[in-house]
C-alpha cells in the first residue's frame, strides 16, 4: 500500500451550535479572516494563509468534529489515499469538486483506523495574500493553523498509523519502561501536524493555531479578561516543555478547545532525532512546572462519522493524569 504524500495538516471542520457566537470567538477575538460565509457555513483563514481556509465552522445540532483534513502533494495522492484506506478496510467516500467543503476540489473522506473522520485533498481555491495587510490584523492575529491534537485510547496504535503515513516523530512522553503516553508527529518541518493525548477516543482534543509572537498569545488572554469572558481561558499562558512553544488554551462557546501557539522549532533534516520526555518530569507539559488542570486531560470534542452521526468512544489504556508527577497529573 503506497501512502499518499501528505504535505501538512490543512483544515478542520467543526460543527457549532451557534454560528454567530462561534463567529465572535474565532473571527472577532482570535482574528481569523472570513473567506466565505453563508447562513450555515463560515470558511476562515489566518493572516499568512494563501488557500481558501484552515477552519470551517458549520451549524449543527451537536458540537463535534466533522472532519480533519490533510493536504496531499498531487491529485494522484487523493487516489492513493482512497486505495490506502480502502485496503485497510476503512469506510471511504470520494467527493467530487463542489460536493464537499466550499473551496475544496476532488477529495476523499475516510474513517481512519483510530476512528477519526479525515479528508485528504489536493485542490483548494487560492486566496488573496493578506500577509502584509497589517491594517486587517485584529484580535489575537492568528497567522495559520499549526496542528491537530487528538484523544485516542491507544497511543502506540496512533503512532504506528501515522508512521505508516510517513509522519516523523519530534517528541514523546514515555514512562519508566518507555510505555508511550503521548507523541508529536509531523510532515511539515515543525514539531507537529498531529499529536496524541491519551484518553477516551476518538475525540478531538484541540486545534493548534500559530501566532508570530508571544505577545499575541498574551494579548489574547488580556482581550478575554477585558470583556469579562475570562471563562474561555482554560490553561496558560505558559511555556511548553514538549515543543518549547509559548501557549494559551481557550474553549470556544461550544467547548471546542483551541491552543494559541508560537515559537516551536525546525524538524526538517532527514536524521532529525525524537526528543523523549519522562512522564515523571513535571516540566514536560509546562516548562515552569505549572499543573495541568483536570479539564485539559478529561474534556474533548466528539467526532462524527461519514454520515454525520456521533461516534462512540472507548476508554484509554494508559491515563497520564493518574500518574503522580509533582505539579502535573491528578493521581
Ligand atoms: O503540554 S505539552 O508540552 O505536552 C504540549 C506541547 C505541544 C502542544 O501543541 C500541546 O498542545 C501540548
Ligand atoms: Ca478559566
Ligand atoms: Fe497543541
Amino acid at each position: 500500500m503506497t501512502a499518499p504524500d501528505v504535505i501538512r495538516s490543512a483544515y478542520a471542520q467543526l460543527a457549532v451550535t451557534d454560528l454567530a457566537a462561534a463567529r465572535w470567538f474565532w473571527v472577532d477575538m482570535l482574528g481569523f479572516h472570513v473567506q466565505y460565509e453563508d447562513a450555515d457555513t463560515l470558511c476562515l483563514r489566518g493572516t499568512d494563509e494563501l488557500t481558501h481556509h484552515s477552519l470551517v465552522l458549520r451549524r449543527g445540532e451537536l458540537a463535534a468534529l466533522d472532519h480533519l483534513a490533510y493536504r496531499v502533494r498531487t491529485p494522484e495522492d487523493v487516489d492513493k489515499a482512497e486505495k490506502f484506506f480502502a485496503e485497510l478496510g476503512c469506510p471511504v467516500r470520494r467527493l467530487q469538486k463542489g460536493e464537499g467543503t466550499p473551496g475544496v476540489g476532488d477529495a476523499v473522506r475516510v474513517i481512519d483506523p483510530l476512528g477519526f473522520p479525515v479528508e485528504f485533498f489536493h485542490e483548494i481555491a487560492r486566496a488573496e495574500r493578506l500577509i502584509q495587510r497589517y491594517d486587517l490584523r485584529h484580535g489575537a492575529e492568528i497567522a495559520r493553523l499549526d496542528h491537530f491534537n487528538i484523544c485516542t485510547p491507544d497511543i502506540p496504535a496512533a503512532y504506528a498509523h501515522y508512521q505508516s503515513l510517513g509522519f516523523g516523530c519530534s517528541e514523546t512522553i514515555e514512562g519508566d519502561e518507555h510505555e508511550l503516553y503521548a507523541a508529536w508527529m509531523y510532515r511539515k518541518q515543525t514539531v507537529h501536524d498531529v499529536a496524541f493525548t491519551g484518553g477516551a477516543g476518538p475525540r478531538l482534543h484541540h486545534l493548534g493555531v500559530a501566532t508570530h509572537e508571544s505577545h499575541q498569545v498574551l494579548r489574547a488572554a488580556d482581550l478575554f479578561g477585558s470583556i469579562r469572558k475570562e471563562h474561555h481561558i482554560e490553561r496558560g499562558p505558559g511555556r511548553h516543555g514538549v515543543s518549547n512553544a509559548f501557549y494559551l488554551y481557550l474553549r470556544d462557546p461550544d467547548g471546542h478547545r483551541v491552543e494559541i501557539y508560537t515559537s516551536d522549532y525546525y524538524t526538517g533534516d532527514p536524521d532529525h532525532e525524537t526528543y523523549r520526555w519522562n512522564v515523571h518530569d513535571d516540566r514536560r507539559r509546562d516548562f515552569w512546572g505549572n499543573a495541568v488542570i483536570e479539564s485539559w486531560y478529561k474534556e474533548a470534542t466528539p467526532v462524527l462519522d461519514l454520515d454525520g452521526d456521533p461516534k462512540p468512544v472507548s476508554d484509554a489504556v494508559l491515563d497520564e493524569s493518574a500518574v503522580q508527577v509533582g505539579a502535573d497529573g491528578l493521581g
